[in-house]
Parts: structure tokens; sequence; C-alpha cells
């Protein structure tokens, strides 16, 4: 019987991602810390295309796959689904985008994961946002949202009643919450974070590879930061890893009008060097505020 990599590297083949230079980045942290909520920001300041595992695996089972029922029980147990199944999602994703730059959210989520994904796919993080919030802090917010799904739930039997009778599936859309949001499934998933994720950031960070974005103010109670705040601090961290290049005519020897090129393009002050090349020059914004976007639309 051969292994979970070898098992994997057969299901891989033919793939052609080893091809495709890829930039992943992948963004970790508890259940309910926010990470779907900041990557739907990242992707809208950076341009990176968002690939959720946990949404990859809901999206199978509802597509009706062989593997559908063994990866709903998993996950109503709080499990970590077989790495190879996830894994070929994540390839088949990554394959079908014509972006090149991914965010992974929700994975890996053990060692096992790690291991096969870089023996399979050949590929490193660029990074890894870590973030890291408070177990009371992320209770509450998985709590709070089933408390929406249980608030609609006679609105939603009908809403499943008229879906399925009338035939409009889009009426589904309105149904709110998840399954696995319910304090026993709640308390696995802590479980298993605790025991199987952690280290995976842990090795990460070993590897100097870990940006860590702290969700609550230090020594401050029920100080949870805002989804605006803490989207600061992480366009800080992609802000850093994504210097911006801009395109300025100066002839060698002019090194002294950079300053005021730099400046002009913008109300911020960005640090520069010359690249020798003349007219090309590689500036960094200072000020963690200024928006990829908007520095783009400056030039
Ligand atoms: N900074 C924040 N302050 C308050 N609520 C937040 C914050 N960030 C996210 N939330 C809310 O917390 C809940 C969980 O957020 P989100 O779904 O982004 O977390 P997640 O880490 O992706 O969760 P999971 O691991 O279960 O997929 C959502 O209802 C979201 O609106
Ligand atoms: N790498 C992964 C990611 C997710 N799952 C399963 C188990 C999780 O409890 C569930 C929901 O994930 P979330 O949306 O909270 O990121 O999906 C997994 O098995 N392996």
């Amino acid at each position: 019987m051969g292994t979970v990599v070898d098992t994997a590297n057969k299901e891989a083949n033919g793939s052609s991602l080893s091809e495709k230079k890829v930039t992943v980045v992948f963004v970790l942290g508890g259940p309910g810390s926010g990470k779907g909520t900041q990557c739907e920001n990242i992707v809208r300041h950076f341009g990176y295309t968002h690939l959720s595992a946990g949404d990859l695996l809901r999206a199978e089972i509802k597509s009706g796959s062989e593997n559908g029922t063994m990866i709903q029980n998993m996950i109503k147990d709080g499990k970590i689904v077989p790495s190879e199944v996830t894994i070929k999602l994540l390839q088949r994703a990554m394959l079908e985008s014509s972006n090149d730059k991914f965010l992974i959210d929700g994975f890996p989520r053990n060692e096992e994961n790690r291991a096969v994904f870089e023996s399979v796919t050949g590929i490193e993080p660029e990074f890894v946002l870590f973030l890291d919030c408070p177990k009371e802090e992320m209770e509450r917010r998985l709590l709070g949202r089933n408390q929406v799904r249980q608030m609609f739930f006679p609105i939603e039997k009908t809403i499943l009643l008229l879906s399925s009778q009338l035939h409009y599936p889009f009426l589904l859309c309105y149904v709110k919450g998840r399954e696995d949001d319910n304090i026993d499934t709640i308390r696995k998933r802590f479980k298993v974070y605790m025991e199987s994720s952690l280290p995976v950031i842990e090795y990460y960070n070993s590897k100097g590879k870990v940006r860590k974005i702290l969700l609550c103010f230090l020594l401050q109670i029920d100080a949870a930061k805002t989804v605006e705040e803490v989207f600061e601090a992480v366009k800080a961290v992609f802000t850093k890893m994504n210097p911006v290049e801009f395109n300025i005519e100066l002839k060698r020897g002019k090194k002294d009008m950079l300053p005021r090129c730099c400046t002009s393009l913008g109300n911020f002050f960005a640090a520069y060097y010359d690249t020798t090349i003349s007219g090309v020059f590689r500036a960094r914004p200072v000020r963690s505020h200024v928006s990829y976007d908007c520095d783009r639309g400056l030039i």
C-alpha cells in the first residue's frame, strides 16, 4: 500500500502546476479568527485570488461527488479531511485560475497537509499570515455567526421549502450560518487547531515565514480589533512584500531628482534605490495606509 504522498503524487500526474509559476500566501488562524473576512480585503487591495480550503470542501459536498458524504461527516466532527482530497481541490482551483497569486485560507491544517502539499506541488509559501486571536473571542464570533442562522431559522425553513418546490435555488443564498458552528463541533475544531494546526504555524515560524497579526489590543480585556484595524496591520505586511514598481523617467546621473519624483507620486514618503538601469526605480511606500491600487493609479 502506498503512502499518502504516493497517492497524492499519482493524483497529480499530468497536472501542470509546476509549469505555472505561482505565488502562494497561507492564511492561518483559529476557527473564526477572521481569515475569510481579511482575505476578502486582501483580494480587493492586492489582486490575489482567494482559495478557502473549507469552501472548496463544502462545494465538493454540494456537488454530490463520491467523497461528499465522507467530507461532510468529517467536517461535522471537526476532523481534518485526508490531504490528498483537499490538495486535489486546491490544485484544480489554481490551475483553472488565470491568476498566479493565491491566498490559501485554512490550509495547511496539520503536518500531513503541509508535507503532502509541498511534496506534490513543490510550492513553498511566500509567507504565512497568522491571525492570532484569543479563543474566547473566536468562540463568540462563531456562535454569533450561527445565531444569524437560528434567527433566520423559521424563515430559513420556508426558504428551503420554497426553493425546492418552486425550483428557485437562488433563494438559498438567504440561508445564513454554518452547520459546524455549534458548540460541540466548535470545541472539537479548537482542539484540532491547538493540537494539529499550531505546530504547522510553529514550523513556519522556525523558518522565519510567519507574519503574525494580533487581533486584540494587548493588556486590555474585551479589546478585539475591528475588521478595519486588523486590515491596517495586514495591509502593512502585504505592502512590504509587494514593493510597488514605479517607472520614473530619469536619466542616469539625475538621482537627486528622485526624492521629488517619489513624493510627487502621492502625499507619502517613499524609500527608493537606484537599480543602475536608467529610467527604472523601485520604491516602497513607507506609510502603510497607502494602498497598492491607489499607488498604481497615481503613476
Ligand atoms: N475583527 C472582527 N471583529 C468582529 N467580528 C469579526 C472580525 N473579523 C471577522 N468577524 C466576524 O467573525 C465571524 C468569523 O469570521 P470569518 O468567517 O472571516 O472567520 P474564519 O477564520 O474564516 O472562520 P472559519 O475558520 O470558521 O472559516 C464572521 O461572522 C465575521 O463577520
Ligand atoms: N485544510 C483543511 C481545511 C478545512 N478542513 C475542514 C475541517 C474544518 O473544520 C472545515 C471547515 O474549514 P474552515 O472553513 O473553518 O476553514 O473544513 C479540512 O479538513 N482541511
